[in-house]
């Protein structure tokens, strides 16, 4: 067994990196350490302990079980956040189920959560950017920011090796009552910005990302593949930018209608198992088609946003496009996959790829003040943070018909 573990991993793998300005407090073998860290049998006082730091988390056994940790302190720089509203992630979801995401794997009792927005409950020393009472969104993803990352420089620090993204092991997670942050990734919200909007300001920024650089310009005939969460948000963004028509795509015919209540002219393609991605394109082009209109009827849409990840959307979203039209996947699937690449090819689609986001959040925090971009319908269900774990049993169940499951204190 691991040494660093206290609880049975015995496969400890450590921090691919170990950045010193973080020193133990977001290495979870540390904490789990701690003698304030204890599992929570359902019916523990702690539960309903108003002042106690419960937090969700998932395991290497695929439970995902309420944590009690340590309240932090903030140290030089960081700011502790109480968090009031966390969304469920599909990929917290994941990583309860599966135990790990490519490389990224679960080792040890992991927090759960990123997508969170809370209020400053205390600052450390020499923190100028937000006060106590400020109530902000906690951009997940921290990276090194050093002079000798290049990624950091050039400003794409999503890229950035010694990223430190909360939830992804081995981090804990923003599901949690107090959560120590560096406070220059804190993003104050406005007044007219509910901590509940800004937690979904993080799967916002994840579409806003992929806009920004699929290039998507007022008038564009986008496709968007898979209603879920992100592609909603999708679409909502490419409506904002205004993409027109917007075709979105899904296996379920609930999501395609809760689509509509969000924009009312998506155009939609409710897919059935049994067709070919050459037929579903016939059917995307159809729906998107404007009698007498140059551009789809020359062959097929400008763009898709594909939120899926799944290789026959990937091949659907190709064979939808006109020449130069570009496939850009901000879905996460299957590690090899194959496309018709002579097709892709002759007709010169550009296909791009999306990770995670770097400097969306003041973008989306603006778009939602603005009200350009209405979050609110997004979220429909809720639960108080002892009711974690039955919050994620709903997220993960399909016929509860959920979009965004948030957790609120
Ligand atoms: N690139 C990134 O940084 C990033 C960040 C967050 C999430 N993601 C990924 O984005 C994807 C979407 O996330 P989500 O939270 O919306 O997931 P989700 O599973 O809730 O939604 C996916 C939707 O796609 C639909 N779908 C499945 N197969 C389909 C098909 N063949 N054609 C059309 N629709 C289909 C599903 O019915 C579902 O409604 C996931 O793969 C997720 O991992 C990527
Ligand atoms: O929203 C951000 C995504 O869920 C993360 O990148 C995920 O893959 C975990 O690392
Ligand atoms: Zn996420
Ligand atoms: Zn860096």
């Amino acid at each position: 067994m691991c040494q660093n573990h206290t609880n049975g991993s015995a496969n400890c793998a450590a921090p691919a990196t170990s950045p010193t300005f973080y020193e133990d407090r977001y290495d979870p073998r540390k904490v789990s350490l701690h003698p304030e860290f204890r599992v929570l049998q359902p019916g523990d006082a702690a539960l309903d302990d108003p002042k106690a730091n419960l937090t969700c988390a998932y395991t290497p056994q695929h439970e995902v079980l309420m944590v009690n940790k340590p309240v932090p302190t903030a140290r030089p720089g960081e700011a502790i956040v109480h968090v009031k509203a966390t969304g469920i992630c599909g990929s917290d979801v994941h990583f309860w189920k599966h135990g790990h995401i490519g490389p990224m794997v679960v080792t040890d009792i992991n927090g759960a959560g990123h997508e969170s927005a809370g209020e400053v409950i205390a600052i450390g020393q020499g923190v100028t950017n937000v006060a106590v009472g400020d109530r902000v969104a906690i951009e997940a993803g921290v990276p090194c920011g050093e002079a000798d990352c290049y990624y950091c420089r050039i400003g794409r620090y999503n890229a950035c090796p010694r990223v430190v993204f909360f939830s992804t092991p081995p981090y804990h997670g923003t599901l949690t009552r107090y959560h120590a942050h560096p406070a220059a990734w804190l993003h104050k919200l406005p007044d007219n910005v509910s901590f509940e909007e800004g937690s979904v300001c993080e799967p916002l920024a994840v579409a806003l990302a992929g806009i920004d650089r699929a290039g998507l310009k007022l008038g564009d005939e986008v496709l968007i593949c898979g209603a879920g969460p992100i592609g909603l948000v999708s679409l909502l963004a490419a409506r904002a930018c205004g993409a027109a028509p917007i075709v979105i795509t899904d296996l379920f015919q609930s999501r395609l209608d809760f689509a509509k209540t969000l924009v009312p002219n998506v155009r939609t393609v409710k897919i059935e198992k049994c067709w070919t991605p050459e037929q579903t394109a016939e059917k995307v082009k159809a729906a998107a088609a404007t009698p007498g209109c140059a551009g789809v009827n020359e062959g097929g849409l400008r763009l898709a946003l594909e939120c899926t990840g799944v290789e026959s959307s990937i091949r659907t979203a190709i064979h939808s496009m006109r020449f130069g039209g570009k496939v850009f996947v901000i879905g996460v699937g299957g590690d090899e996959q194959s496309y018709p690449f002579g097709l892709v090819g002759a007709r010169e689609i550009d296909l791009q790829y999306q990770y995670r986001y770097a400097e969306q959040y003041p973008k989306a925090i603006r778009l939602v003040s603005e009200g350009l971009i209405n979050l609110k319908p997004l979220v429909t269900h809720r639960f108080p943070l002892n009711k974690a774990v039955q919050a994620f049993q709903v997220a993960a169940d399909p016929t509860q018909g959920a979009i965004k499951v948030q957790i609120q204190d």
